[in-house]
């Protein structure tokens, strides 16, 4: 597209995109690294080898131009490929420590699940876009990840 990011506006204008995205997994929270007893005293109920599930809620935000001709940061039908690939055929009805190979020896907090998705998603979206990650593990419990 031939015209200037500065458009009819005379100057660049800078937006945040957030798609949500819910999914389902279960996991436990154990470190290799960790005696029995160190993992229960950290993990607590956590650490229960049946392990538990979580509706996971995550917020996908991209920064960027707001490019005068399209009026869009990206086409959130991008953004929404981006995630059914990174998000979604990967993580959804999972057991993120047995079938997700990057779980096998990294423990699944939702810290690091974030991470994960990060690593993941700033390789599947155009460059410079991402800007952050933020999951809602429970109503509760949420984390915020901006690849620092
Ligand atoms: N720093 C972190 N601490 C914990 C994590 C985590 O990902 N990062 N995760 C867990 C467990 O996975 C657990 O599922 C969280 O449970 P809990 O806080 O008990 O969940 P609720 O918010 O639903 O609990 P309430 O009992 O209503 O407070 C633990 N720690
Ligand atoms: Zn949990």
């Amino acid at each position: 597209m031939s015209l200037s990011t500065q458009g009819i506006h005379g100057h660049e204008r800078i937006g945040f995109l957030t798609r949500v995205q819910s999914f389902s997994a279960c996991h436990r929270l154990h470190s290799d690294l960790l005696s029995d007893e160190e993992n229960k005293e950290v993990f607590g109920l956590c650490n229960n080898p049946n392990g538990h599930g979580h509706n996971y809620k995550v917020e996908v935000t991209v920064r960027g131009k707001i490019h005068p001709l399209t009026g869009m940061v990206m086409n959130i039908t991008d953004m929404k490929k981006c995630i059914q690939d990174v998000i979604m055929t990967p993580l959804d009805h999972k057991n993120l420590d047995k079938d997700v190979p990057y779980f096998s020896n990294v423990v699944s907090t939702t810290e690091n699940l974030a991470i994960y998705i990060w690593d993941n998603m700033v390789k599947a979206l155009p460059s410079n876009l991402l800007y952050e990650i933020k999951i809602h593990e429970t109503d509760k419990n949420i984390i915020t990840y901006r690849g620092e």
